[in-house]
């Protein structure tokens, strides 16, 4: 165990402040739009042109690596700022703001891609920009194996022994109250999250943290997203893909359902068979899949271009086996990843089912701001192509400080004790990685 220490007063909620940047520091397009005018709406892209020479509020940097290829992109040429923060009022102000950075870029200048984050709660305003700088570059694997069912297991942290182990009566206790309302017909199922508050002894590297994290987990999605204002870095190692859209075929690999690794390869193997055959953990599966599956067939043309497999598989992390399915679909043509980002976010996943009256019950359990912890991190191009995963086994970093997020879902039969072990082994994902975890 290293210096690092529990915050007990946590700093306050997170609040994501609208950014605004000054118009004074515009830039003129290099030349004129190739791209055929848009006609500006009320619910367009108001794009804001600022120099991206790193000292403006839009340095943005942005890092974002899925299993085998990572981009990095820094700078802020546009940011997309829209009235409405829905799928078609983003899905349209971002193609707008894409021609238009495509009409000014330079001969020899890469195609313009939109990055960034979602919140949460897609009403709220997303953090997304035309980057003024962007490379990408393939992921080596650090030797760490992928397959845990075939190569032994992958270091495990102990919880027990370590600070998420903490208790959280008050998670414990909004976890028992959500069964009631369950039980009592509320909701069928509700993603319910606590957050850890740790100090290092001094601020943390982050890039010697992506890189611890991406050794244990190398399959995940590795992020660190510069926040606007002084929010800090938005960093993680996530498990679970959203979408990603490829000339117009998507894949979604959807995750719920989870049990703590073991060190010990045989219980760890028992583990992961009980997981599999868990009614508990299939239904809280199942709403799921389901949800993506009805959500998705309005943007297939026929029922054959949706592939979604009738059983989850196991899933394994650095520190957790989970269910997940993964589902493809050809899309209509024209849809953009956008498009299906909103429509799907977020999921049961990450909130509950049916999706308002569980809402309402993190509104009423939760005494935080989740703000972009279970949002969505990712990148879209103006062709409809990108790719989303969910902020997941994540924190918020500001210098040595480091606010963590874990949720589970919970429905009828999961127990406070259960759910608070569970969310203290997702903590330990990002925490090892800090260094927290012995
Ligand atoms: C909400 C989280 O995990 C979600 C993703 C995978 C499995 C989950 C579960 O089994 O509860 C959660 O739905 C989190 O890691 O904070």
């Amino acid at each position: 165990m290293t210096g690092f220490t529990v915050l007990d007063d946590p700093a306050p909620p997170t609040k994501m402040p609208a950014v605004a940047l000054d118009p004074a520091h515009a830039r003129r397009p290099h030349r004129a739009p190739e791209t055929p005018d848009t006609p500006e709406t009320s619910a367009s892209a108001a794009p804001t042109w600022t120099p991206d020479d790193g000292a403006s509020p839009g340095h943005a940097e942005f890092r974002f690596a899925s299993p085998r290829t990572g981009l990095v992109a820094h700078g802020v040429r546009a940011r997309l700022d829209v009235p409405s923060w829905d799928g078609p009022a983003v899905a349209g102000a971002a193609h707008e703001l894409l021609a238009r950075a495509a009409g000014a870029r330079w001969a020899g200048e890469p195609a313009p891609i939109l990055v960034g984050a979602i919140p949460f709660d897609p009403s709220r305003p997303a953090h997304l920009v035309v980057p003024a700088h962007q490379s990408w570059h393939p992921v080596v694997s650090s030797g760490a194996p992928a397959d845990t069912s075939e190569e032994g297991p992958l270091p495990v942290a102990r919880p027990e022994h370590a600070l998420p182990g903490r208790d959280d009566a008050v998670f414990r206790a909004a976890v028992g109250r959500a069964v009631s309302r369950l039980e009592d017909g509320a909701a069928e199922k509700v993603v319910l999250a606590r957050t850890l508050d740790v100090s290092a002894p001094e601020p943390l590297d982050r890039g010697a943290v992506r890189a611890a994290v991406r050794r244990a987990n190398p399959d995940a999605y590795v992020f660190d997203v510069e926040l606007p204002g002084d929010q800090g870095h938005l960093v993680g190692a996530s498990p679970e893909l959203l979408v990603s859209v490829r000339d117009g075929v998507l894949h979604s690999h959807p995750l719920a359902g989870s049990a703590p690794r073991s060190a010990d390869p045989d219980e760890d193997r028992a583990t992961a068979q009980r997981l599999l055959a868990s009614e508990k953990d299939l239904r809280e599966h199942a709403f799921v899949t389901d949800a993506i599956r009805e959500v998705l067939r309005a943007y297939v043309d026929r029922e054959e271009d949706l592939d979604v497999p009738a059983t989850p598989e196991l899933v394994a992390t650095s520190h957790l086996w989970h269910l997940g399915t993964p589902l493809t679909a050809r899309l209509t043509s024209g849809t953009s990843v956008l498009d299906v980002v909103y429509a799907l976010h977020p999921t049961p996943a990450v909130c509950g089912h049916p999706q308002d009256a569980a809402r309402e019950l993190i509104g009423s359990l939760e005494p935080f701001d989740r703000g972009f912890y279970t949002g969505l991190v990712g990148w879209a191009d103006q062709a409809g192509n990108g790719e989303w995963a969910i902020v997941l086994r994540c924190g918020v970093v500001r210098g040595a400080d480091v606010r963590l997020f874990a949720g589970a879902g919970v429905v009828v039969g999961s127990t406070p004790e259960g759910e608070h072990a569970e969310t203290a082994v997702k903590f330990s994902t990002l925490l090892s990685a800090l260094g927290g975890v012995s």
